[in-house]
C-alpha cells in the first residue's frame, strides 16, 4: 500500500536544506517530526571540501549535539535551492534529493516559479487548506496564491525589508545603513531625523502593500487563510495584527512553512 512506501522513505531520519538567497535554512527530521531547524551562512570553499571528501555535513542544529553521518550510509538530504551556482556544490553529496518544481502536486506553475515559493505554497495550502495565500518576507518579499484546485493564481516580488534598507545605504552618498534587527518599534509616520525617515518610508510603504495585497486577495478569496514566513516574518505579523485586527485570525505565521512543504512533498499524497 501506498502507507507503506511512505514509512519506508520517511522513517529515516532526513535533513532539509532551502538555500536561499542570503542564507541557509535546515531542518532535521526524525521519526517524522520537525526535529529541529536553523539557519547558517552559505557554506565555505573549505567547508565544501570537507563534505565532497568524507561525505560528512559540517554543521549542527547545537554544538553540544552534532549530526555524525556515517560515509556509508550518509543521511538523505532532502535540498531545494533558489542559487543555482550554491546547488551544484551540493552534487558531490551521495544521499542527496532535489526538489523541483515537477515534484510539486500544484497545477498551473509557469516554468521559472521560484521552488521555495512553490513548495511554501504546497506546504501552506496541505497544512490549512486551499485557497491559500502564502507571504515570504524574505530577501525577496513575495505573495504566492493557489485557488481551491490547488492551481497556481501567481502572486509578487518585491525588495524585502533588508534589501530595501541595503539598496537606500548603498545607493545614496548620504543615506546610513540601517540594520532591521534594531528595529523594534514602529517609526513616527511623518520623521524628525534621518533614520526614522528611512525606517518610516520603507516599513509603512511595506505594510500598506502587504495590507493591499492581502485585501485584494481576499476579495478573490474571502475563506482563504494567509501565511508568513520568512526571516522577517515575525516583524510584519506584528505589525499587520495592530495594522489590520481585522484579518487577525486569517493571518498564520510559521517560520518552518518551507519544511512543512519538503514533508508534505516527500509523503506525496497529493
Ligand atoms: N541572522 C540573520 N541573517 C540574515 N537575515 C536575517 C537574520 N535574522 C533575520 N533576518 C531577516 O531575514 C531576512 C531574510 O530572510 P530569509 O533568511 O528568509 O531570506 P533568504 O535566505 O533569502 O531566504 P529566501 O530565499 O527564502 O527569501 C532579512 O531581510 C533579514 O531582515
Ligand atoms: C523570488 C525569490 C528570489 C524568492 O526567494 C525566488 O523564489 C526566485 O528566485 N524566484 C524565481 C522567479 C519567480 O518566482 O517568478
Ligand atoms: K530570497
Amino acid at each position: 500500500m501506498k502507507q507503506n512506501t511512505h514509512q519506508q522513505r520517511t522513517d529515516n531520519p532526513w535533513l532539509g536544506l532551502m538555500i536561499g538567497n542570503s542564507r541557509l535554512h535546515w531542518a532535521l527530521f526524525v521519526d517524522n517530526t520537525l526535529n529541529s531547524a536553523w539557519d547558517t551562512d552559505h557554506l565555505s570553499e573549505s567547508d565544501m571540501q570537507q563534505l565532497a571528501k568524507t561525505n560528512t555535513i559540517p554543521l549542527s542544529p547545537s554544538s553540544s549535539r552534532p549530526i555524525f553521518l556515517s560515509p556509508n550510509l550518509p543521511i538523505t538530504l532532502v535540498l531545494a535551492s533558489v542559487v543555482p551556482s550554491q546547488t551544484k556544490l551540493w552534487q558531490t553529496y551521495p544521499n542527496v534529493r532535489l526538489i523541483t518544481l515537477n515534484n510539486i502536486p500544484l497545477k498551473g506553475m509557469y516554468p521559472t516559479l521560484g521552488i521555495d515559493r512553490a513548495i511554501a505554497l504546497y506546504g501552506a495550502g496541505k497544512t490549512w487548506g486551499f485557497p491559500i495565500l502564502v507571504i515570504d518576507a524574505g530577501t525577496a518579499l513575495t505573495f504566492t496564491g493557489a485557488d481551491a484546485n490547488q492551481c497556481l493564481v501567481g502572486g509578487a516580488i518585491l525588495p524585502g525589508l533588508s534589501l530595501q534598507f541595503t539598496s537606500l545605504g548603498q545607493n545614496t552618498g548620504q543615506l546610513p545603513l540601517l540594520e532591521t534587527r534594531l528595529i523594534t518599534s514602529l517609526p513616527p509616520r511623518f520623521a524628525m531625523n534621518t533614520t526614522e525617515a528611512i525606517q518610516s518610508g520603507v516599513i509603512y510603504t511595506l505594510l500598506a502593500g502587504i495590507k493591499d495585497f492581502i485585501q485584494a486577495w481576499l476579495s478573490l478569496f474571502p475563506e482563504s487563510k494567509i501565511a508568513i514566513t520568512g526571516g522577517d516574518g515575525n516583524f510584519f505579523q506584528n505589525f499587520l495584527q495592530t495594522h489590520i485586527p481585522e484579518i487577525t485570525e486569517k493571518l498564520i505565521l510559521e517560520k518552518n512553512l518551507i519544511f512543512l512543504g519538503m514533508e508534505k512533498i516527500l509523503i506525496g499524497n497529493n
